[in-house]
């Protein structure tokens, strides 16, 4: 493996079946070539990042989604392109970030993204305090206001991009619990949502981050690279030394994530984004707090 490695074939390259090298490695139980390729994959991506480093992200990575309609069809909503934005089979796994970011009474809890309102419906049936929800497409903020979200207990909506709206989320904190799951952004998206949350930063301002409870929890949606084994491996390494930059411990839970995928379920939509076993649920504290 090595040797294939050093002669330089890429990592994450697919076979004629869209198999990767380390789905081989995985079913013949080769535990040391699957590593190899792990590492290989963590090596290519930060050496990609610095050579990117200078790029700049003026135009908002999901530009095109925001701007054209939802479709709100039974267990999924979908966009213009009918990809699944999101669908009801993550409602467990929804249900456990759920139950990590708010794990106290009367907390105060952010969430990214609504989607379908999976996890703020189980965010309400735990009673936070204030339960603050940023939601960014117009048909999903309408059809918010249209279930009555605006009047449930606690709740209050701040409808743009994360990331045009940070003083007023930063206004409505501080919080106890954190999730992020938002849909057509990158991992530099994610990264710099991080930022945000955990830095510190220069700025008098940025001082406090977002997250400023010492016991406070913050978690994300991890479909990172949900396709192919090797790719989430990859990225869940990479997500969680970036987030320990930031001083932040990111833990793993393994869940069960095909017990309610079936052949029906893709049915319908343009590309299946989760194709994997098991679920890697982070849970994120502050380093000092959980060492
Ligand atoms: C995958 S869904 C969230 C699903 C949600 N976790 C649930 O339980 O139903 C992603 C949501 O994030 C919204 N979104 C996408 N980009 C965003 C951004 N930059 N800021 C805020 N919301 C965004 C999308 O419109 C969509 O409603």
């Amino acid at each position: 493996m090595q040797f294939v490695i050093e002669a330089g074939i890429p990592w994450n390259a697919l076979d004629i079946g869209g198999y990767t090298a380390g789905d081989y490695a995985e079913n013949g139980g080769h535990d040391a070539a699957y590593d190899a390729l792990v590492q290989a994959g963590i090596r290519a991506e930060m050496v990609l990042r610095m050579l990117n480093q200078k790029s700049t992200m003026d135009q908002a990575a999901n530009e095109d989604y925001l701007s054209q309609p939802v479709e709100y069809s039974g267990d999924r909503l979908v966009d213009a392109e009918k990809n699944g934005v999101m669908m009801s089979w993550e409602a467990p796994l929804m249900e456990l970030h759920a139950q990590i970011i708010c794990s106290k009474p009367e907390s105060s809890v952010l969430n990214i993204g609504f989607g379908m309102g999976i996890i703020d419906t189980a965010l309400q049936a735990l009673k936070p305090a204030k339960h603050v929800i940023v939601e960014a497409h117009p048909d999903v903020y309408k059809h918010m206001k249209e279930e009555g979200w605006d009047k449930k207990p606690g709740v209050h909506i701040v409808f743009g991009r994360w990331q045009d709206k940070m003083d007023e989320i930063r206004a409505l904190g501080p919080y106890d619990g954190i999730f992020f799951d938002t849909f057509g952004e990158f991992y530099k998206d994610l990264d710099n949502f991080h930022q945000a949350v955990f830095a510190t930063g220069d700025d008098a301002d940025k001082k406090t981050p977002l997250l400023c409870q010492p016991d406070g929890v913050y978690s994300f949606f991890n479909g990172l690279g949900g396709d192919h084994k090797l790719f989430h491996d990859v990225y869940c390494h990479i997500v969680k030394a970036d987030l320990l930059k930031l001083g932040v411990n990111t833990q793993y839970s393994q869940v069960s994530s095909d017990v309610d995928i079936d052949e029906e379920t893709w049915k319908g939509i343009k590309r299946p984004y989760w194709m994997l076993k098991a679920y890697n649920l982070p849970t994120c504290t502050w380093a000092q707090e959980s060492s």
